[in-house]
């Protein structure tokens, strides 16, 4: 099989590794349609995401990028009018099959999003609130203990220790998406999908939280979506680019940006649309 189904050559048909990269994927979808009422948004994508690598996700406006995202962790079940259809697997384990907990499969599979959403709690809070309501502490010296790893995960523990009890809103917009990263961590998750994440931030803040993505890529499956072609060139090492709902490449981020295979692809990182 290849990394994306259906007739249009991908970068994966040339790759003398295949096999290696097939036994290292984390996520895989196969046949994903999903549809808003009557819209058509995603059509027929089939894509393998790879463990412990940052994948981009990129195209023009409107084209499927956040909607795709959302199936990964199942947030689309919260619109009414959105249906799912194909499979999507986690460890070959099909997230949308009834026995699936969606609010656990939310944990292992964390979200960050474009807006730094803390909730109006202190900083303390905001980061232990996973691990009480999952239940993953007894003691409270357990909970400080993972406040404190999380935070210094998302690089910012030396900014906060002093004032864990202050509001989270009261940080800056850099810091707040760091404490949503902090938070995404806390309970332990597997994958953690960003929904253009820096799109808010100011360029010192976005450099940090792309550092903080590159750093995390050792230990979690990131997935990102961006409207930065510079931004997933610099943090990205697989890039898929979407058109009209319909996956249309995917392969190493290199390959995509200097030899791009169709010229729908070619034309958008060129600048010719979009
Ligand atoms: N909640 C919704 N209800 C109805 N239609 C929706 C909804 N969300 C997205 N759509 C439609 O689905 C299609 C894909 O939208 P989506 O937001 O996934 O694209 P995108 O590539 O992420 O766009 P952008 O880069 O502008 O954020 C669009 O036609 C959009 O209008």
């Amino acid at each position: 099989m290849s990394e994306v189904s259906g007739a249009i050559r991908t970068a994966d048909e040339f790759e003398p590794n295949k096999a290696t990269a097939m036994e290292n994927t984390k996520i895989s979808a196969d046949k994903v349609q999903v549809y808003y009422g009557d819209t058509h948004a995603i059509k027929d994508v089939s894509i393998n995401i790879r463990a412990q690598t940052v994948t981009a996700f990129i195209g023009p406006s409107g084209c499927g990028k956040s909607t795709f995202l959302r199936c990964l962790n199942r947030m689309n079940d919260t619109i009414d009018i959105c249906r799912v259809e194909g499979r999507i697997a986690i460890d070959d384990e099909d997230i949308y099959d009834p026995k699936v907990d969606p609010v656990q499969l939310r944990a292992k599979v964390g979200m960050v999003f474009q807006k730094p959403n803390p909730f109006p709690k202190s900083i303390y809070d905001n980061v232990s609130y996973g691990p009480r309501i999952h239940g993953l502490v007894r003691r409270k010296s357990e909970l400080d203990d993972i406040v404190a790893s999380s935070l210094q995960k998302a690089g910012l523990w030396e900014e906060v220790k002093d004032r864990l009890d202050s509001p989270g809103t009261g940080l800056s917009g850099g810091q707040q998406q760091r404490l949503c990263i902090a938070r995404a961590i806390a309970v332990s998750p597997e994958v953690i999908l960003m929904d253009e994440p820096c799109s808010a931030l100011d360029p010192i803040a976005t450099a940090k939280v792309e550092e903080l993505i590159d750093e995390l890529r050792e230990n979690y499956t990131i997935v990102i979506v961006t409207h930065s072609m510079q931004q997933a060139a610099r943090v990205s090492q697989r890039t898929a680019f979407f058109h009209l709902g319909n996956l249309v490449e995917v392969g190493d981020t290199q390959d995509i940006f200097t030899n791009p295979r169709d010229k729908r692809t070619q034309d958008y990182i060129t600048g010719r649309f979009g």
